[in-house]
């Protein structure tokens, strides 16, 4: 139902108006890339991929406002937002181009700045009217999760166990805070304190990046190798014991999903091809199109 030449007519030039908005952006600061790419998974993952997530909250009470997305950092909100300034600048595009399609394009290009792969996009999604709080209960994966609890959270949505394993690789980029892993480290279950699949040397980093009763808002780096490179060192960091969560590492440790994280990590242009299969899944998740939802004029709140 979607299509890469969606705004063929409307709008011919949106990819090049939304890459050089991204840029611009991403040479001020690096953080847009990985917290566009987070927030471009929230979204999709809550009421499906149309812009729910942008919605200013009047209440207190918006999706924005879930403890889950707290985290979410504000220069993802703000490249989706200077993007779009970008495409209404051109008298042509104005107000045609839905605040969806302008967040999974500007991904994209995070991507790709990263050093991931540069995929098609498809578009002609609508963005969606209502953003809760409530409509964030349970659906997004928690830092804590088993294979079996992450394999059903993606299959709920239609992606199969390898789009799950290909996504998760979006670790390779990007910042966690200490409140996210400080139970692997000091408080890790009745037998054995700290979690036993974790790398020693990575332990003793990161209880010295993390120690006990440290300001939860200290961040850290989500891959400990290349944080700034989007590339396969997640999956070699994982055949080491260096998954920063439990969902992560289970990756490894789990059998079922082993076979999938050695592929990745010895086969980086195998990694990239699959992270672009799952991407384009994901940005069909519940999607609205037609004459379904509307192309808002401003991606804060509905027209
Ligand atoms: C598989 C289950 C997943 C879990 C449990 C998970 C959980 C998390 C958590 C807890 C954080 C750190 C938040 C913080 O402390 O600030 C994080 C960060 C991040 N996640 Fe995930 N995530 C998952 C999948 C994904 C997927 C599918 C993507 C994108 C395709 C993604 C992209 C990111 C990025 C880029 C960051 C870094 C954000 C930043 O630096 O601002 N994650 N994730
Ligand atoms: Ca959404
Ligand atoms: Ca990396």
């Amino acid at each position: 139902q979607l299509k890469t030449d969606f705004y063929k007519n409307t709008c011919p030039n949106v990819e090049s108006l939304v890459r050089s908005a991204v840029r611009l952006k991403f040479q001020q600061t690096f953080v847009t890339a990985p917290a566009t790419l987070r927030l471009f998974f929230h979204d999709c993952f809550v009421r499906g991929c149309d812009a729910s997530m942008l919605l200013a909250s009047p209440n207190g009470k918006a999706e924005k406002d879930h403890p889950d997305n707290l985290s979410l950092a504000g220069d993802g909100f703000d490249t989706v937002v200077k993007a779009k300034a970008a495409v209404d600048s051109d008298s042509k595009c104005r107000n045609k181009v839905s605040c969806a399609d302008i967040l999974a394009l500007a991904t994209r290009e995070v991507v790709a700045m990263t050093g991931g792969p540069f995929y098609p996009v498809e578009l002609g999604r609508r963005d969606g009217k209502i953003s809760t709080l409530t409509s964030v209960q349970h659906q997004l994966p928690g830092e804590g999760f088993n294979l079996d609890q992450l394999n059903t959270m993606f299959a709920r949505r239609g992606l199969s166990q390898t789009d799950m394993i290909a996504l998760s690789g979006a670790h390779t980029l990007g910042f966690s805070h200490c409140n996210r892993v400080s139970k692997r480290l000091y408080n890790f279950s009745p037998k054995s304190s700290i979690d036993p699949t974790l790398n020693k040397a990575y332990v003793a980093q990161l209880k010295q990046m993390c120690p006990l009763r440290v300001d939860p808002r200290i961040a850290i780096n989500m891959d400990p190798t290349t944080p700034n490179t989007f590339d396969n060192a997640y999956y070699k960091n994982l055949q080491q014991g260096k998954g920063l969560f439990v969902s992560d590492q289970i990756l490894f440790t789990d059998s079922r999903s082993r076979n999938t994280v050695n592929f990745f990590a010895s086969n980086n242009d195998a990694f990239k091809q699959a992270f672009a299969t799952a991407m384009t899944n994901l940005g069909r998740v519940g999607v609205l199109t037609g004459n379904q939802g509307e192309i808002r004029f401003d991606c804060t709140r509905p027209n």
